[in-house]
């Protein structure tokens, strides 16, 4: 049995939704800079919604193939813990911009079948910590934030020599099984918490939250 489960509650977009999670207990908060995503937060947004997260809590902001001026100024403007980065960065480039910024770098990898796995071993080679994610659709707008999860059991029984975390698909009735399944410690969500695309629910988050017990000490 997963005991110990951190939260990442991903795409948040107003004070409210910060506040739920933070209240709920969360480890870490997403916020996505994403011009196609229903959560999509502009920098100053994001400045002002950072400010109210208390330490102890990871600040995470999302991108996706961005370039350096889009990093430069989101660092200097948004007091962050962490870069996620959900598109098709290589290796080279996760490297380049964890010097360039300083700060802990999480890299999502996307998994449909058996062969996607051996990417996690690339990237465990260059990341501070892994996102596994389910892979999105061919032709798909996002490629993340979809709702969709993958075959869990594909990472059954395996281990990286990185902190990673499971997203893709998960709600708070499915999370505890997710974790189980797949020895998951951190678990990353969007619109399992969700009414509408963006739009985040309280009840949801604290329900999301609450499955899985208890928050252990932060990681990062
Ligand atoms: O949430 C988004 O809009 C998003 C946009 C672009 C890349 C990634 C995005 N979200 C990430 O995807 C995972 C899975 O989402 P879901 O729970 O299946 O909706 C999420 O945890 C975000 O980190």
């Amino acid at each position: 049995m997963t005991s110990a489960i951190r939260t990442k509650i991903c795409g948040l977009t107003t004070a409210d939704g910060v506040a739920a999670a933070v209240d709920a207990g969360a480890a870490y908060v997403g916020f996505v800079f994403f011009a196609k995503s229903p959560r999509n937060v502009d920098i100053e947004t994001a400045r002002n919604l950072a400010a109210d997260v208390p330490p102890g809590v990871c600040k995470v902001a999302l991108v996706v193939n961005a370039d350096d001026a889009t990093l430069d100024a989101i660092t200097d403007r948004v007091p962050l813990d962490m870069l996620q980065l959900h598109g098709s960065e290589t290796p080279e480039r996760v490297s380049e911009i964890k010097a360039r910024y300083g700060l802990p770098v999480m890299k999502a990898v996307g998994i449909r079948n058996a062969d996607d796995l051996t990417q996690i071993d690339v990237y465990a080679e260059v990341a501070d910590q892994l996102l596994i994610d389910a892979k999105a659709p061919k032709g798909a707008d996002l490629p993340g934030g979809n709702g969709l999860a993958f075959d869990w059991s594909l990472l059954s029984g395996r281990r990286w020599p990185r902190p990673w975390m499971l997203a893709g698909g998960l709600t708070p009735d499915n999370a505890m099984r997710a974790a189980n399944l797949t020895g998951a410690n951190q678990l990353d969500v969007s619109s399992g918490v969700e009414t509408a695309p963006g739009i985040k629910d309280a009840d949801k988050i604290a329900a999301f939250v609450a499955a899985l017990g208890p928050q252990p000490p932060k990681l990062f």
